[in-house]
């Protein structure tokens, strides 16, 4: 079933084009097109029980007449409702209808956000209904979908009905026997369910479904990588070379013997018969750039290119800068280092890409400017990438030169245990650098409330003035309308009113130009700048180790797992470092996660007591992993289904290696166009 959208009623022009805006362009991509969330429509409670901030049903009668006022553009319709044990005001904005449909007298059914307006509680904008037509969606989860301007989420409910009602699903794939034994439900009930659940029960079966199948096609799809570079002939002969052994005799620190034992594990993959392709994983801190510079220095020695693509741009302008370093401080003569981003002028370009295509530039370290058409690699023998952008069909297509793919190398600071691992990235070979350097102070935490603040700003002072430096990370960039939380341009003028002038505090976040953001983070690197408020973009890899203090302010609002590598920017260098988590709202639960942090720095403890602490309601929480943005799945939360399609994957491929049989004409199909699209998305 590939039709188009056209065909559908009420579909024409203007409407494919806003679906196809949310990559929706045919009725199968309708159909997997899930939702985001889902409303629960549950009982009505008392209007003497309404708090504000809670979405809830109330069966009431309008006591008072209905006013209309116009505010500015906006009209708005006040009334009050009563039940039996109180009244409520309720207001709806622009919606002209209502003023004959609502009368007093009459009875329904309303379902909205409870706020809090000079002093009164009142419910804003709520849906609607007759207590008849309530009765029927009574208990029933609604989906809620990812929007776009222009398009409804009516719309979609409808169409995706229009679909289910005329046509008969016929999806299934997978045979009988392994939907007995991992209790997975049929697709062709999975569906329908996934939009329209009746229960929670429906919800949790169909979505238990569609994680296999999602799960189940990117394991066939990393198998068919493997398989892919494990034919690839080697077209990069190395052999080991003394310069690395001399850098690493003349470091300012030794590393520690897992990084030894990871940097053997790549120097033999790199002098071996068969491209190398190697995930090294290791905590934040852990100490894995120096091992991806020694790779690239190793190859260029050998008369190739290397080239190490970071995910943000002060991230690779960071380790252009500790590789020129290291390249001067070593005296190393035959390493020409170039930094290409997304901010280099069309001519600043050009001039790099001659350099990149002549070999007068050998390590070439950027971002995914790296990866466009124009730049032309010559002998490009090594490719570094972090996890999100492992490589794929695509991009290894991208940089092979005359048809040899590269070795590659991916690293990752995402803790993920081993079992996970090798699932996840079948492809690659893994190493693991499982420890710290050993001059370390393990970094001293604390979960707070907004009313340790002023000691905390003291203590921060206390620090400057040692000459250390401080991150505090704010959750937003600026104030926005309905969403609580500290914002990093109001905060960082507070901080500015709280701390004497000498103490230069600047702001970092990601709707700055990156070239803003360039000056910023080596003024802060340069220690100019004392204190740096900031968004999550300093999350991935930065590394000030003079910074000793990190703060992060709402706290709640993130993953255990985006925390962790928050305070992984300190406690990078010799001195003590420290971590406050400021709480912005008081629930003991979110409280108790936090202490996860406060107790452990080690990053797969945390990720496992996380995961013991979540239940199913959480499904659609926060996503832990931040890697990997399967539509549905999250590898730690779904550990178990991924086990399921891991071994589901190696039973139907020792059968039918190549999806060729008849009963896996549907797997094969989907596979292929899987392929195509999915894995972009998920930086394959
Ligand atoms: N063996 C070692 N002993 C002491 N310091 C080290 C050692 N190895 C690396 N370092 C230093 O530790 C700091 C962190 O190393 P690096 O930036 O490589 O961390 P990372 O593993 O990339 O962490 P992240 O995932 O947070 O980016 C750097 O300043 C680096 O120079």
């Amino acid at each position: 079933m590939s039709t188009s959208l056209r065909t559908l009623k009420g579909v024409g022009e203007k409407t494919e084009k806003l679906f196809a805006k949310i990559g929706v362009t045919d009725m199968e991509s309708l159909l997997s097109y899930y939702p985001r969330n889902y409303d629960a429509y549950e009982e009505p409670v008392e209007i003497r029980s309404l708090e504000e901030g809670a979405v809830v049903a109330i069966s009431v009668a309008v006591i008072t007449g209905v006013y209309v006022n116009q505010v500015r553009n906006l009209q708005v319709i006040t009334t009050t409702v009563a039940d039996l044990t109180g009244k409520i005001s309720v207001t709806w904005f622009n919606a002209p209808y209502l003023r004959s449909a609502v009368r007093k007298g009459s009875r329904f059914v309303l379902r909205g956000r409870v706020v809090r307006k000079q002093g009164k509680l009142q419910m804003e904008h709520p849906e609607i209904f007759t207590p008849a037509a309530y009765e029927e969606i009574l208990h029933s989860l609604q989906p809620i979908y990812g929007l776009t301007a222009g398009l409804s989420n009516k719309t979609i409910v409808k169409l995706i009905h229009q679909v289910l009602d005329e046509q008969k699903l016929q999806t299934e794939y997978l045979a009988d026997e392994y939907k007995e034994r991992y209790h997975l439900a049929d697709r062709n009930f999975a569906i329908p369910a996934i939009h329209f659940p009746k229960n929670m029960q429906e919800l949790l079966a169909a979505r238990r479904r569609l994680v296999f199948d999602e799960f189940l096609l990117f394991i066939l799809a990393v198998q068919s990588l493997k398989e892919k570079t494990e034919e690839a002939p080697n077209a990069f002969p190395m052999h080991p070379v003394w310069t690395t052994e001399q850098i690493i005799e003349s470091l300012p620190y030794d590393l520690t013997k897992a990084q030894l034992n990871v940097w053997h594990e790549i120097e033999r993959d790199l002098s071996g018969q068969a491209l190398m392709s190697r995930l090294v994983q290791g905590d934040v801190g852990s100490g894995k750039t120096i091992l991806a510079f020694l790779a690239m220095i190793m190859t260029v020695e050998n008369g190739y290119q290397a080239v190490l693509m970071a995910p943000t741009e002060v991230l690779a302008r960071q380790h252009f800068q500790a590789m020129e370093k290291l390249l001067q401080e070593q005296n190393i003569d035959f390493g020409h280092p170039v930094l290409l981003t997304g901010s280099d002028t069309a001519k600043e370009k050009r001039e790099k890409y001659v350099l990149i295509a002549s070999k007068e530039a050998n390590l070439v370290i950027g971002t995914h400017a790296l990866i466009q058409e124009k730049v032309q690699y010559n002998n490009l023998g090594l490719v570094i990438t972090d996890e999100q952008h492992r490589f794929g069909v695509k991009q290894r297509e991208a940089l092979t030169t005359m048809g040899n793919p590269p070795n590659v190398l991916v690293m990752s600071a995402t803790p993920i245990p081993r079992t996970l691992a090798i699932i996840i990235y079948g492809d690659l070979d893994i190493s693991v650098i499982d420890e710290l350097p050993a001059q370390r102070l393990p970094i001293k935490n604390c979960v707070v409330d907004t009313s340790y603040r002023p000691k905390a700003y003291s203590f921060m002072e206390k620090q400057i003035r040692q000459g250390r430096q401080v991150y505090v990370i704010c959750p937003m960039v600026e104030e926005s309308e309905g969403m609580d939380g500290e914002n990093v341009l109001d905060y960082t003028l507070k901080l500015r009113n709280v701390f004497s002038p000498d103490i230069k505090i600047a702001s970092l976040h990601g709707k700055m130009k990156a070239k803003e953001k360039n000056v910023i983070m080596e003024a802060f690197a340069a220690g100019e700048i004392q204190i740096l408020v900031s968004t999550t973009v300093v999350e991935v890899g930065v590394n000030v180790p003079n910074a000793t203090v990190m703060m992060v302010e709402n706290a709640e609002r993130f993953g255990l797992a985006q925390l962790h590598q928050l305070r992984g920017r300190v406690g990078r260098g010799e001195y003590q470092s420290y971590c406050i988590f400021m709480q912005g709202n008081g629930a003991k639960e979110i409280s108790k996660r936090l202490q996860i942090l406060n107790k452990s720095n080690d990053g797969f403890y945390i990720a496992g007591e996380d995961l013991k602490l979540r239940g199913p309601g959480d499904l659609f929480g926060i996503r832990q992993s931040g890697l990997l943005e399967f539509k549905l799945g999250d590898i730690y939360q779904d550990a178990d289904i991924l086990k399921a399609a891991s071994e589901t994957a190696s039973e139907i491929l020792s059968l039918d290696a190549d999806l060729s049989l008849p009963q896996n004409e549907e797997l094969q199909r989907r596979l292929s166009a899987y392929m195509k699209e999915d894995l972009q998305n998920l930086g394959l």
